[in-house]
């Protein structure tokens, strides 16, 4: 299968490297300098304390790849647009488009600008941060991404998609109620996202603060609330559980993609998380103050750093 990712910084090159090492032709979409370290050496993926390099193809321009059978969106989530903008070349008639982004309201924007037919659903537990220009560290033991046709069908491309993944070794979950899916991840950004952009921690000092739990406990049970007043169906049971979730196979020094952003300056994805809770809440008129406190914290960090407070917001 011929692969495209579109975005590829620490998420991308971390699937991207994985389906590529397991014979998929993949090509990365990424910033100039990624890009041609990645052609000049490889992409090397550091798993524990083991590094190898894998061969793959990447650009910074879609034009370059032409059309894909399937193109795996992830850009920030306030670049969804932009990227999209660019991404025509890639589309042929029957080019799957899935995005992996954390938060809410990707696929609105990715039915304008590729046509709802050709999406697929997922959410992702993997993780990565990039190092450096090609080099990621990968974290994917035991860590499973959940796909889905929007209205919940069982098709041959989501399951060939699926298969996919797993031939790569990432365990792949068909489900036929993504948007479930798609809250249950919500959730998990919500306890620690913020809390870890807010007081700076690493997971390790993070858990260790009670009244940190308390909050993101609280920011959950809102969010599962807003959730029921929309009638979604959630596998999540309890706040906690999604805190607990959060920290699931991740070391003490590990931190959350949010704080990663602050700490090199780039905007958060805050609009699409707890700011999504916030909007949707309103939409039901559930009050939703814990989580209107952490996107206020959280936007004032950001001016604060001076990072470009215009983004597109979906849903
Ligand atoms: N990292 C992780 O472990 C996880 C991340 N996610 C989600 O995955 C998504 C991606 O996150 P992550 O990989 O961490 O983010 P990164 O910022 O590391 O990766 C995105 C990359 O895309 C680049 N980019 C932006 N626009 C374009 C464009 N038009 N063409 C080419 N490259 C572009 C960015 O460059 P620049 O920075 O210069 O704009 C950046 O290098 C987010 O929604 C995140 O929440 C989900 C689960 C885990
Ligand atoms: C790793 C995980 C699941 C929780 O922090 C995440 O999605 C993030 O950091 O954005």
């Amino acid at each position: 299968m011929k692969v495209c990712v579109l975005g590829a910084g620490a998420l991308g090159s971390t699937i991207g490297g994985l389906l590529a090492e397991a014979g998929s032709e993949v090509w990365l979409v990424a910033r100039a300098a990624h890009a041609e370290a990645v052609s000049r050496q490889g992409l090397i993926l550091v798993d524990g304390q083991r590094e190898r390099a894998v061969r793959l193809r990447a650009c910074t321009d879609p034009a370059q790849v032409g059309p894909v059978d399937l193109v795996i969106v992830l850009v920030k989530s306030y670049d969804t647009g932009a990227a999209m903008a660019t991404a025509r070349p890639l589309l042929g008639p029957d080019t799957v488009v899935l995005s992996l982004q954390n938060g809410l309201g990707h696929e609105e924007i990715l039915a304008k600008a590729a046509g709802r037919s050709r999406l697929l659903a997922g959410k992702t537990y993997v993780g990565g941060v990039l190092l450096e220009p090609g080099r990621v560290r990968v974290g994917v033991t035991g860590k499973e991404t959940v796909l889905g046709e929007l209205d919940g069908a069982d098709t041959p491309r989501l399951r060939r998609i699926a298969a996919l993944f797993e031939a790569a070794g990432l365990r792949a979950v068909v489900s036929h109620d993504i948007l479930g899916v798609i809250w249950d991840k919500l959730l998990v950004n919500v306890a620690t996202g913020a809390l870890s952009g807010v007081t700076r921690l690493p997971y390790g000092a993070l858990y260790a603060v009670p009244e940190v739990e308390v909050c993101a406990v609280a920011a959950v049970a809102e969010a599962m609330a807003v959730a029921a007043a929309h009638g979604i169906a959630l596998a999540t049971r309890e706040p906690r559980d999604a805190w607990m979730k959060a920290a699931e196979g991740l070391p003490p020094e590990f931190r959350a993609s949010m704080l990663q952003s602050l700490e090199r300056g780039a905007p958060t994805e805050i609009d699409y998380i707890n700011g999504a809770v916030v909007r949707w809440g309103a939409q039901r008129g559930v009050p939703t103050p814990v989580n209107q406190a952490l996107v206020a914290c959280i936007k004032g960090i950001e001016a604060g750093m001076g990072t470009n407070p215009i983004r597109s917001v979906a849903a």
